[in-house]
């Protein structure tokens, strides 16, 4: 399925052809990724992967690590915005904790204690993750991928939860993509201007040091700068696409954890549906490097937590349906011949 046999079906359908705009190049990409006329959005689940990072103590974020714990709990018990925004599009919603500080939640029908440490290290003065414990990471989104697949789930999406983890992502774009710093680094949840300095200052040394070393040794180098939880969601999307799951692109975050799985894994990117352009500038770059739109991408979205991707879930219902339902102009009998 190509998408210009998809775009012939649609232009088949009783309608002016084009004239649904973008939600028909979200039902192209739809039938492209799925390869069928006869596409799903559902059954779906957003799986949320969430972990702390060493890199706060250098003052990169306007938040404290305790909110990465707290929101993991408002997650699991159904007041955080992915919680809500789950519930209003019937998406199962998951919450995996690969390295939270602090005790855990006990394991339930959303959350699941899958702790590889607590938090990663400082990336600034240090790896963050040694290539073991980015693997161990990895591998707890691999199998929430599989459990995803044999669950009958046809659409996912990965979300990410962590203070700090916009810093990982940036220093992630800037390696994976070979951008300058200052294309990747913006506020993430709201740095002011002197800790917007410092994250700037460090994603420029980091990603200085790792550069040379990324052709000879990428794992070591993507796990010095990596977070758990982007491990995970980089091995849940390679894992997905792997099984055939259409992935929904959440933001900037879960977009660096593409980024490293196209990097290990190449053509990830075929399975994926970018939601939303993220109001962190880093990821158009990312997008733009994965060679992905965004079905929404005037949103200004600057959250993560899986929910721009939650947002699109009923265009993709929408989308599905028009591919699916809608009456050919033969069937409706409008003669288009000479049109
Ligand atoms: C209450 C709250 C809820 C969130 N949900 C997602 N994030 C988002 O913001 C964090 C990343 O931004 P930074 O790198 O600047 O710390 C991550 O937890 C991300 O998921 C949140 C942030 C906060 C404060
Ligand atoms: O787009 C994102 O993923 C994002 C943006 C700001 C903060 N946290 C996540």
């Amino acid at each position: 399925m190509t998408p210009e046999h998809a775009r012939a079906h649609l232009n088949s359908l009783a309608k002016p052809p084009g004239s649904l705009g973008r939600l028909e190049d979200l039902a192209v990409r739809l039938c492209v990724v799925q390869q069928t006329l006869c596409p799903r959005a559902t059954p779906r689940r957003c799986v949320l992967f969430a972990a702390d990072h060493g890199v706060v103590t250098e003052g990169v974020s306007a938040w404290s690590s305790e909110v990465t714990r707290l929101m993991v709990s408002a997650i699991v018990s159904g007041g955080a915005a992915s919680s809500v925004l789950a519930a209003t599009t019937g998406t199962e919603l998951r919450l995996i904790d690969v390295g939270v500080v602090g005790p855990g939640l006990p394991d339930g029908p959303v959350h699941r204690n899958r702790k590889v440490r607590a938090g990663s290290r400082n990336l600034a003065l240090e790896p963050s993750l040694t290539v073991q414990e980015f693997h161990e990471a990895v591998a707890v989104g691999e199998l929430e991928a599989v459990e995803a697949w044999r669950s009958g789930i046809v659409v996912v999406a990965a979300g990410e939860m962590g203070i700090g983890n916009t810093t990982a992502a940036s220093c992630l774009t800037a390696l994976l993509t070979k951008s300058p710093a200052e294309a990747t680094v913006g506020p993430g949840a709201g740095a002011s201007e002197e800790a917007l300095a410092r994250k700037r200052q460090i994603v420029a040394d980091v990603v200085a040091r790792g550069r040379p070393r990324l052709a000879d040794d990428p794992e070591t180098v993507i796990a010095s700068m990596c977070g758990l939880e982007i491990a995970a969601i980089a091995g849940f999307h390679h894992r997905a696409s792997a099984l055939g799951l259409t992935v929904v692109l959440d933001g900037f975050v879960a977009t660096a954890a593409a980024l490293v799985a196209d990097h290990l894994w190449p053509g990830v990117a075929r399975s994926m549906i970018a939601a939303h352009q993220s109001a962190e500038p880093g990821h158009a770059v990312a997008l733009a490097h994965l060679g992905l739109e965004p079905a929404l991408d005037t949103w200004q979205m600057r959250l993560g937590e899986g929910t721009g991707a939650l947002l699109v879930m009923p265009l993709l219902d929408a989308a599905a349906a028009i591919v699916a339902r809608m009456a050919t102009f033969d069937q409706v009998g409008i003669d288009t011949d000479g049109s």
